[in-house]
């Protein structure tokens, strides 16, 4: 039976009916005299708090949706999950990103054998890469200590290093040891062709993200890299393999392939997914930005996320209440557009590093049963720095015709160690605009006296729900805690849909179409046949590659 067919379902589709002309406005002005509210609708766990009063929301609406999560049998697939069962069943394996921050004297049994001793052992000779690299014994073919770092690699071997190297750059590296730390994702060669012009080759080395070691975005971009530091060096390709690149990847066959040196490859499993894979070897570069302590921390913080999840009841657990509330947003206020909005130029990619995690997780019309699903499923996310896109797209959340949820992210404190006014006053006036945006685009006009009888351009209608996150401040171990709150919200939802959220088919035939599309471009003969548009556009490109033209 479909979730829809539920009196779960149903009494919320009920409650919605009778919810759709409820103003938030009328919500908070219900609360005035005693604005318990707040109050009674924020949870909060170690560093983080949730307010969700903004949401569109009463104790009833939490009523229905604990209802509707008892239904789909949560707590049981919660149990799933942390068990290892094969829940990522169109590939026939478990999804154990919670196994790489368990402790190390915990135990997680996968065919009889303990996993968390595979995981930390890994650590240990991640922590040994590290320490060599710091200490300057890693050394390039000329003998000089390396110091600079190119992470190449796309997608969850790329997004989550990044996000994690730039949201805790205030950490400081181990005895002050500061490596130059890019990225390179883009198969165009935009990236690499820029950074090459700029790094000196005897001192760069590149570490090869990448799960299957077959992505070829990945793979060009990386043989882009030891092409120039042949030219550079004029010496043997072995050489240059073993001072030059560490491979990290869940196929130790691929990169032998590829010429990585045994103990300069970093393994991980393929029950760690590409989007849950920053906890894992994957990792790498963030450990090199903050040192192991500093990875260690956000582990932990991830981990103290996962046993709330896993033991916090329906009424006070942060995962499942902003999962729920999501599916009370998507699938009965009928928003379809998720705005992440974090007040703290550190968490610039985590926008882009929640797209991936969402969208490519839930982004699905398949039941697990192999059935169309008639209901929506995960929602339009995109994202920007706030004050940033104040000044762009805003516009919209306020005045556009468009619902729309919103996060807003932000640490109470920032800037305590820096001895500079100007930063910290620049902290509270992002607070302040914080505080303002999500206030106005709950209230709408109501919040601002007088503003009601302004002209039509000028009103606000309000009403747009949205959740603050707020960090006591930003550092390893909040941050742990903030991506596992995510990583688990998205599972959430994928139980009340019944979606598989850990694979990721959609992308693997534009994979193959772009193969076949390769030869013509390479002036190969191609047996395909394609539509007018492909061949006009084709031709239209050879005409113009054509020298002369
Ligand atoms: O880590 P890799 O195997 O290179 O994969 C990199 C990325 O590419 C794929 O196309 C998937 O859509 C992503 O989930 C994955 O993270």
């Amino acid at each position: 039976m479909s979730v829809t067919e539920t009196a779960a379902w149903k009494a919320l589709e009920d409650h919605a009916a009778m919810m759709q002309n409820t103003h938030l406005r009328d919500l908070f002005l219900a609360d005035s005299s005693d604005k318990k509210r707040f109050d009674e609708l924020s949870l909060s766990h170690e560093h983080l708090l949730l307010d969700f009063s903004k949401q569109r929301i009463t104790q009833n609406t939490l009523t229905l949706l604990k209802a509707l999560a008892d239904n789909c049998q949560l707590n049981d697939w919660k149990a799933r999950l942390f068990n290892g069962d094969h829940i990522n069943t169109s590939e026939d394996r478990p999804a154990l990103h919670t196994a790489l921050r368990q402790p190390e004297d915990s135990h997680l049994a996968l065919a009889n054998h303990n996993i968390i001793g595979d995981v930390h052992a890994n650590l240990a000779h991640m922590a040994s890469m590290v320490e060599r690299i710091h200490a300057g014994q890693w050394r390039g073919y000329s003998g000089l200590p390396i110091d600079t770092i190119v992470n190449i690699g796309v997608g969850g071997s790329d997004l989550g290093p990044l996000m994690a190297c730039k949201a805790l750059s205030d950490a400081q590296p181990p005895e002050g040891h500061q490596l130059k730390m890019h990225f390179v994702s883009s198969m165009d060669g935009s990236q690499i062709a820029d950074l090459l012009d700029r790094l000196v080759p005897t001192t760069t080395l590149f570490i090869i993200s990448s799960k299957s070691f077959t992505t070829i975005d990945t793979l060009s971009n990386a043989n882009t890299a030891r092409q120039w530091l042949k030219s550079a060096s004029g010496v043997k390709t072995e050489l240059l393999n073993r001072r030059h690149f560490i491979g990290i990847s869940a196929s130790a066959e691929k990169m032998n392939q590829w010429g990585i040196p045994e103990n300069s490859q970093l393994n991980f499993w393929d029950w760690t997914g590409g989007r849950y894979s920053m906890w894992s070897a994957i990792g790498l570069p963030i450990a090199l930005r903050i040192g192991m302590q500093g990875f260690k921390a956000m582990l932990s913080g991830a981990h103290a996320m996962d046993e709330h999840f896993k033991t916090a009841p329906f009424e006070e657990n942060l995962p499942v209440r902003l999962g729920m509330i999501g599916i009370w947003n998507i699938n009965f206020l009928n928003i379809h557009a998720h705005a992440i909005l974090p007040y703290d130029g550190r968490l610039s990619h985590l926008p882009a590093y929640l797209e991936q995690l969402e969208m490519e997780s839930n982004g699905k019309s398949v039941s697990r049963q192999g059935e169309a699903i008639g209901y929506s499923t995960c929602p339009i996310l995109w994202g920007e720095i706030g004050p940033n896109a104040q000044h762009a797209f805003y516009q919209l959340l306020h005045q556009g015709s468009e619902s729309v949820m919103c996060d807003f992210i932000a640490p109470a404190r920032r800037y305590d160690d820096f001895n500079n006014k100007g930063l910290q006053q620049q902290h509270q006036l992002s607070l302040a605009n914080c505080l303002a945006q999500s206030r106005l685009l709950a209230l709408g006009d109501a919040a601002i006296a007088g503003n009601d009888t302004a002209p039509i351009h000028k009103r606000y209608r309000g009403n747009q729900p949205s959740t603050t996150v707020l960090l006591d401040e930003l550092n390893p171990y909040s941050f742990g805690q903030l991506i596992a709150l995510y990583e688990h919200k998205v599972f959430v939802q994928s139980v009340i849909w019944d979606i598989n959220p850990f694979d990721q088919w959609g992308v693997e035939l534009g994979k193959k179409m772009a193969t076949d599309l390769l030869k013509p471009l390479e002036n190969e003969p191609s047996y395909s046949s394609f539509d007018s548009s492909t061949e006009g556009l084709l031709n239209a490109i050879l005409n113009k590659q054509e020298p002369g033209q």
